[in-house]
């Protein structure tokens, strides 16, 4: 897999924020859509800020969430709250096409079933232009977390967890759909994040992002989280 290594967190977001841009052009030339999910948690958000304020056609890209938490709408915990802040009086925000992930819903099968039919609508095959990864310092990714059930699911592309993770049961895109993507952009900052970007770039099956598949991805990384690739 492809490692770009950058002198700092602010630098990763802003060459991160560059890069998708380019692939937004880049598609959209080629096909007139661009599609993308991206991750929750700190990291991604610095990021986003940074492409947010990108002259882009916006109302050609289309934003799908790769997990969030369960709870209700607005709460910190949210994913979505975080990705409204980091866009607030940007350039996208009035042109913003998202589609959140329904985690209020009655039924939550029913909503992950409605999500993958959007994500396959949307890009006519399942295969999202690029997917963005994060990585927690138990290795999970997505809310792919340790000794979930989830990690079993193949035959769905968006689950909830069988447990609760950090205190919430979470929604996620699963390891099928994932994997089939066209460009997966790891962005992994943070000295906590070394160990487990060294077991990521070694595809360490015992840690939930080892299994993600490496063809069609590259890292983004920071020198401190770089530090203990062997
Ligand atoms: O719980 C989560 O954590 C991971 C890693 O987040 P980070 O801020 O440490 O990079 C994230 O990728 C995932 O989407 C999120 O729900």
């Amino acid at each position: 897999m492809e490692i770009r290594t950058f002198e700092s967190a602010d630098v990763v977001a802003t060459e991160a924020a560059l890069y998708i841009a380019d692939r937004i052009r880049e598609n959209i030339a080629k096909k007139g859509i661009f599609t993308m999910a991206i991750s929750g948690g700190r990291t991604p958000w610095a990021m986003i800020k940074e492409l947010a304020k990108a002259d882009l056609p916006w109302e050609k890209v289309f934003l799908f969430q790769v997990d969030e938490r369960i709870a209700p709408d607005a709460h910190p915990d949210r994913n979505l709250t975080q990705l409204f802040k980091a866009i607030e009086g940007s350039k996208l925000v009035l042109r913003l096409n998202l589609f959140p992930m329904r985690v209020n819903a009655e039924d939550l099968n029913e909503a992950c079933a409605e999500y993958e039919s959007h994500i396959n609508r949307m890009t006519g095959n399942g295969k999202l232009d690029l997917i963005h990864l994060g990585i927690g310092t138990d290795g999970h990714t997505a809310s792919l977390v340790p000794d979930d059930p989830i990690l079993e699911v193949m035959d769905k592309g968006v689950d909830i967890t069988g447990n609760t993770y950090q205190g919430r049961l979470r929604m996620s895109l699963t390891y099928p759909l994932i994997n089939q993507a066209e460009k997966i952009l790891w962005v992994i900052t943070g000295e906590e994040k070394a160990e487990m970007l060294d077991r990521l770039l070694h595809r360490d099956h015992a840690i939930p992002a080892g299994k993600i598949d490496q063809q069609h991805a590259l890292v983004f990384t920071e020198e401190l989280a770089a530090a203990k690739i062997k």
